[in-house]
């Protein structure tokens, strides 16, 4: 990690809480700082009942770049993923400890309300999941849960451009999305993730239920959307990280965070000898 990615700039301090404990984060401003730390986790550790999930978790996310979580199965990448818009909230037996702060405020304070996080911090899935409705209302979701009900068609037009599938569905939004191919449908998720205009993409693996050229495609469209958007995406392919990500984390067994550093660095030079046994296929 360089010294610019972990000292605070004056961007990252006292942030305006807005009534659901969030503050207004990505354009606040109009400027946007060279690797601004936007979330980070301190001491961070999840237990499933007894079980511990993640250990004592420490990083810096930089905004608008993209991070790639990597590690052999069952290390705790979608534990750490779902820590960060509280989706293990849904799960009863998961307990967080220490902080998981986004923009400088940790998203478990009492004051977050953790659905108006999760629409600063939207999520995708494995399998494309769209509902059965036509292309337009699934991209028009969120913004109806909302109540944004202004200038929706304009708003999914945007958000189908900016998930690279308008020109293939242009002329029938008012078919079923479920009739698209499946990285049609996955590039449809996206649009729906990014009609609410979030700040964060976390993304579980997304392409892995997708053939080679659908999957190229969604490569190709993660790192225009970081140009826009912060994203983290969990992937058990080590080649797709090398190609799409600017920053790797590598989790181990135990969920131990051993390293998080410039992809570059991670795949040529690791630090540690665990890093670079698992980057060359040693084991996991
Ligand atoms: N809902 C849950 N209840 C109980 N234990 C869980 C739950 N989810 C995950 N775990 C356990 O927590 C640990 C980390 O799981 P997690 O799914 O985060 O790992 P992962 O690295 O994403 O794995 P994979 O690569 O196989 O998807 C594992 O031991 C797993 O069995």
């Amino acid at each position: 990690m360089t010294s610019s990615e972990t000292e605070p700039t004056d961007d990252q301090t006292a942030p305006t809480p807005g009534t659901d404990g969030l503050a207004d984060t990505a354009d606040s401003g109009g400027e946007t700082t060279f690797d601004r730390t936007l979330l980070e986790a301190r001491d961070l550790s999840v237990y499933y009942g007894e079980e511990r999930a993640l250990a004592d978790v420490d990083i810096e996310i930089p905004e608008k770049q993209v991070t790639a979580v990597i590690g052999p199965s069952g290390c705790g990448k979608s534990t750490f993923l779902r820590c960060i818009n509280r989706m293990n909230d849904l799960v009863d037996s998961a307990r967080v400890e220490g902080e998981l702060c986004f923009d400088g405020k940790n998203v478990y304070d009492d004051d977050v309300d953790p659905v108006a996080l999760r629409r600063k911090i939207g999520m995708v899935f494995q399998s494309p999941n769209p509902f059965p409705k036509s292309i337009r209302d699934n991209v028009a979701y969120g913004l109806k849960v909302q109540g944004k009900q202004e200038n929706v068609d304009e708003k999914v037009h945007t958000a189908l451009e900016r998930a690279a599938l308008l020109d293939e569905v242009e002329d029938q939004l008012d078919s079923s999305g479920l009739d698209l191919s499946g990285g049609q449908q996955q590039r449809l998720c996206i649009a729906r993730a990014i009609a609410p205009d979030p700040d964060v993409i976390l993304m579980d693996e997304p392409a892995s239920a997708l053939d080679p050229v659908a999957t190229s495609k969604i490569e190709d469209l993660i790192e225009d959307l970081a140009e826009e958007y912060t994203v983290v995406i969990v992937t058990h392919n080590m080649q797709q990280a090398a190609r799409i990500s600017d920053k790797t984390a590598v989790f181990l067994t135990g969920g131990e965070l051993v390293e998080f550093d410039d992809t570059d660095k991670i795949f040529e030079n690791p630090e540690h000898d665990r890093v670079e046994d698992y980057i060359t296929g040693k084991f996991g």
